[in-house]
């Protein structure tokens, strides 16, 4: 995959805005996002068939403004829908068989942020890795305790070379730290999805996140 695609990298489910989020994906891809990821997840989110309703509904939009779309944990839906891609955690299906189920084109996403996680990631030709959270964040239930952006750091120092994109708590006033931490790109929920204006809020990430 073309790290560029990382960039400004949008996740949102149903359970992230009180908006329709067809509309609010409208605006963020207005606003300049640059990757999309589904992630219906949680106590609010939507059930099974209302699930892929949604899916299709958000595919279209990236679909008519050639952004990337990836869904979050579901490896069966992805493929159903014709998404673009996966991705994956560390408690999730090992990237290494998820990979076997998926034609070579689809774009396959790994959470990782020790070195041996990164490592694993590598060895199982992941295309990029989502690193964090690196602040607190409030969209996660079971969020992990914050690294920072150290962690990105880290991972370059040792050596990981795979495109990394940081996530959690990122907000308008720490896309820089993140991007000068070594990242290329920021993932982001809540600061487009609950934004008053997500297409100014994307513009703005979007301004912050480039080099
Ligand atoms: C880009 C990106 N990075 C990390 C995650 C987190 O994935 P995971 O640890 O599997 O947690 P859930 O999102 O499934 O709750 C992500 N979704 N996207
Ligand atoms: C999915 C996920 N994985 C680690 S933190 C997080 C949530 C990020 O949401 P926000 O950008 O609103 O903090
Ligand atoms: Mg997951």
């Amino acid at each position: 995959m073309n790290k560029e695609t990382l960039l400004l990298y949008f996740i949102m489910g149903s359970q992230d805005t009180d908006k329709d989020p067809a509309e609010v994906l409208k605006q963020a891809v207005a606003g300049g996002i640059t990757c999309f990821q589904f992630r219906e997840k949680g106590p609010a989110s939507k059930t099974v068939e209302q699930k892929e309703e949604l899916a299709r509904e958000l595919l279209a939009v990236c679909r008519s403004h050639s952004i990337p779309f990836i869904v979050n944990d579901d490896v069966d839906l992805a493929v159903q829908i014709g998404a673009d891609g996966v991705h994956i955690g560390q408690g999730d299906e090992p990237a290494s068989s998820v990979k076997k189920k998926l034609p070579a084109h689809m774009i396959v996403g790994v959470s990782a942020k020790t070195l041996k996680e990164a490592e694993k990631a590598v060895q199982d030709e992941a295309d990029y890795i989502g690193t964090g959270p690196m602040y607190a964040t409030t969209s996660k239930d079971d969020a992990d305790e914050p690294i920072g952006p150290e962690g990105i750091q880290d991972l370059r120092k040792f050596g990981i070379t795979l495109p990394i994109v940081g996530i959690g708590g990122i907000t308008e006033k720490n896309v820089k730290s993140i991007m000068r931490a070594g990242a290329d790109g920021v993932s982001l929920i809540s600061a487009i999805s609950r934004a008053i204006d997500p297409k100014e809020a994307a513009q703005r990430l979007r301004q912050l996140a480039q080099k």
